[in-house]
C-alpha cells in the first residue's frame, strides 16, 4: 500500500503547486490565530480551489466552536477537518456528524501511555494523527518542528489506520517509516526556510526522499 504524505501549514500558490505536482496526497491550511501558518477562511476557500480534486485538502483547526465549524463546512468546505486541540471523543463525533466531513483527530505522544486514548478515537475518528506533545514554552500544540520517540509505536495495531507528524524530514523520513510503517506521513515545519514560510526547494528535497526510499536506495 502507498504511503499517503500530507503538506501542512501551506499558504501560497506556488507552495501548494509544488506539493501538488510532486505527488502530495492530501494538503493542509492551518486556521489558529497563534500559528505563523494562520490563514482567514477566504484564502483558504482560493486555496481549495486551486486545488480542484488534485489532493485531499484538509484544514488544521484547534477546538473549533459550532460557527466555525459551519463556515469551514459552508465556504471552504475541505476534504477532511483535523482537530488538534483537546476534543474529547464525544466532540470528534459531532464534528463528524455536524459537518458531514472526514475527521482526522490529532493525539500528542511523549510516552506509551499516551497511546491508550487511540483506542477510543479510532472509532469515532476516519483517521489518527499521531504527533509530539506540545513542548514547554510553545504556543502551538502542532507545527512545533519536534519528533518524538517512533519506538513507542511499534506496540500499536497494525490495522491502525494513522497518520505520523512531527519534526519529520528529508533527512529523518526513511528512519520514521521504517520504525512506525504509519499509513501516512504529514510534514510541515520540515519543508520551510523559517516558520511558516513554506520552501519548494524543501518540499523538492523531501518528495526525491520518498523517490529513493520507493525505490529502495535511502541515503
Ligand atoms: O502548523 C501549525 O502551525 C499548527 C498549528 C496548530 C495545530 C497544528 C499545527 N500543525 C500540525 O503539526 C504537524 C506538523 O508538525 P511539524 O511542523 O512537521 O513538526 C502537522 O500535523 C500540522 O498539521
Amino acid at each position: 500500500m502507498q504511503t499517503d504524505v500530507k503538506i501542512c501549514g501551506l499558504s501560497t500558490p506556488e507552495t501548494l503547486e509544488a506539493a501538488l505536482a510532486r505527488g502530495a496526497s492530501h494538503v493542509g491550511f492551518v486556521h489558529f490565530e497563534k500559528s505563523p501558518r494562520h490563514l482567514d477562511i477566504a484564502p483558504m476557500v482560493d486555496l481549495v480551489r486551486l486545488v480542484n480534486g488534485r489532493a485531499e485538502t484538509v484544514i488544521v483547526t484547534v477546538d473549533p466552536d459550532d460557527d466555525l465549524l459551519a463556515r469551514f463546512a459552508g465556504e471552504v468546505r475541505p476534504d477532511w477537518l483535523q482537530v488538534h486541540g483537546r476534543e474529547t471523543p464525544e466532540r470528534v463525533a459531532e464534528v463528524k456528524s455536524r459537518t458531514g466531513l472526514k475527521v482526522m483527530k490529532a493525539l500528542p505522544v511523549a510516552e506509551s501511555a499516551d497511546l491508550d486514548v487511540v483506542a477510543r478515537y479510532r472509532t469515532v475518528a476516519d483517521r489518527i494523527l499521531l504527533d509530539s506533545r506540545r513542548p514547554k514554552g510553545s504556543n502551538l500544540p502542532g507545527g512545533n518542528g519536534v519528533s518524538f520517540d517512533w519506538t513507542l509505536l511499534r506496540t500499536l495495531d497494525p490495522d491502525l489506520d494513522y497518520m505520523l507528524s512531527g519534526g519529520i524530514d528529508a533527512e529523518n523520513v526513511a528512519e520514521a517509516m521504517r520504525i512506525a510503517r504509519p499509513c501516512g506521513i504529514d510534514i510541515s515545519s520540515g519543508v520551510e526556510s523559517a516558520p511558516g514560510i513554506k520552501d519548494v526547494g524543501r518540499i523538492n528535497a523531501f518528495f526525491d526522499a520518498l523517490g529513493r526510499i520507493a525505490a529502495g536506495t535511502p541515503a
